[in-house]
């Protein structure tokens, strides 16, 4: 009975130490542990869900007002706590490089989840800039307002909630705008490539307009990445990086489009 049990014990350890290590460094296993094993058990346990928690998290410890303090409270939160889909502190530092190198007058995201990459952007924009992020999860959008509100920048950004495909051939009319000049892609994997190909037909970007695509190695967008690598209508550059609080790899893909 004992070497059965023994057995079974060391087979389970060695399972364990097995999806201990995957987890550590392969961006699936990561992105599935953490995204649907540990967000599920947590919603269960707290009776609250990720972004509420987040959310909860800001209100106790940033400081009203100051986007870096919410900044840092949520990368706080999400590396030491439980981590969350945000660009993330590394890969955010590549997106502050761009913004500030850019200078838009006119800048959309596509996928706002808690406003984190939408506080980053924000506090960076030129006077009389705008930053318009689409957000199709209501509750999403719902924390998102109530964190950019606590940093203090809900009035440079405009919320809209709904599909990027229903949403993106509206935005001329309704913001009485012409073309942006920073798109940050950073929804579900496979829109990219359609949303990239819609915002040319809508004809909203310029000559010179910058696409900076999130998460192109992990969980990855090939067909994005070889649409805007082979078409002559780009220049691209590819940044190596990390996926946001974990030692996995990643990148973002910069695209210049040149008309
Ligand atoms: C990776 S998260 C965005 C993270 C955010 N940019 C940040 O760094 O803080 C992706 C978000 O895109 C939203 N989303 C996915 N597909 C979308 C679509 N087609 N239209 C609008 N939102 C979408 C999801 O609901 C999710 O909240």
């Amino acid at each position: 009975m004992l070497p059965i049990l023994l057995a079974v014990c060391m087979g389970a350890l060695t399972l364990l130490l097995f999806v201990v290590w995957r987890v550590r460094t392969d961006g699936t296993w990561a992105l599935w542990w953490h995204d649907n094993y540990l967000e599920r058990l947590r919603d269960f346990t707290s009776g609250k869900s990720r972004p509420m928690r987040i959310l909860q998290y800001v209100q106790n410890t940033a400081v009203q007002g100051d986007a870096n303090s919410v900044i840092s409270a949520v990368d706080s939160y999400c590396a030491n706590v439980e981590w969350a889909m945000n660009v993330g502190d590394k890969k955010g530092e590549i997106l502050d490089a761009v913004v500030l190198d850019v200078r838009p007058r006119w800048v959309l995201e596509l996928g706002t989840y808690c406003g984190y990459s939408t506080m980053r952007i924000a506090r960076l924009l030129p006077p009389g800039a705008r930053l318009i992020t689409l957000e199709m999860n209501h509750h999403y959008a719902q924390v998102a307002k109530q964190i950019l509100g606590h940093a203090g920048l809900d009035s440079q950004v405009d919320l809209l909630v709904g599909a990027s495909s229903a949403l993106i051939p509206q935005l001329k009319k309704k913001f009485d705008m012409d073309k942006f000049d920073l798109v940050f892609i950073d929804h579900w994997k496979t829109s990219y490539l359609p949303d990239t190909k819609l915002l040319e037909e809508c004809d909203l970007l310029a000559s010179g307009t910058v696409l900076l695509a999130d998460n192109v190695t992990c969980p990855g967008a090939p067909e994005y990445l070889h649409y805007v690598r082979n078409s002559p209508r780009y220049k691209s550059l590819y940044f190596p990086s990390q996926l946001e609080y974990l030692r996995v790899e990643d990148g973002m893909e910069k695209s210049v489009f040149l008309g």
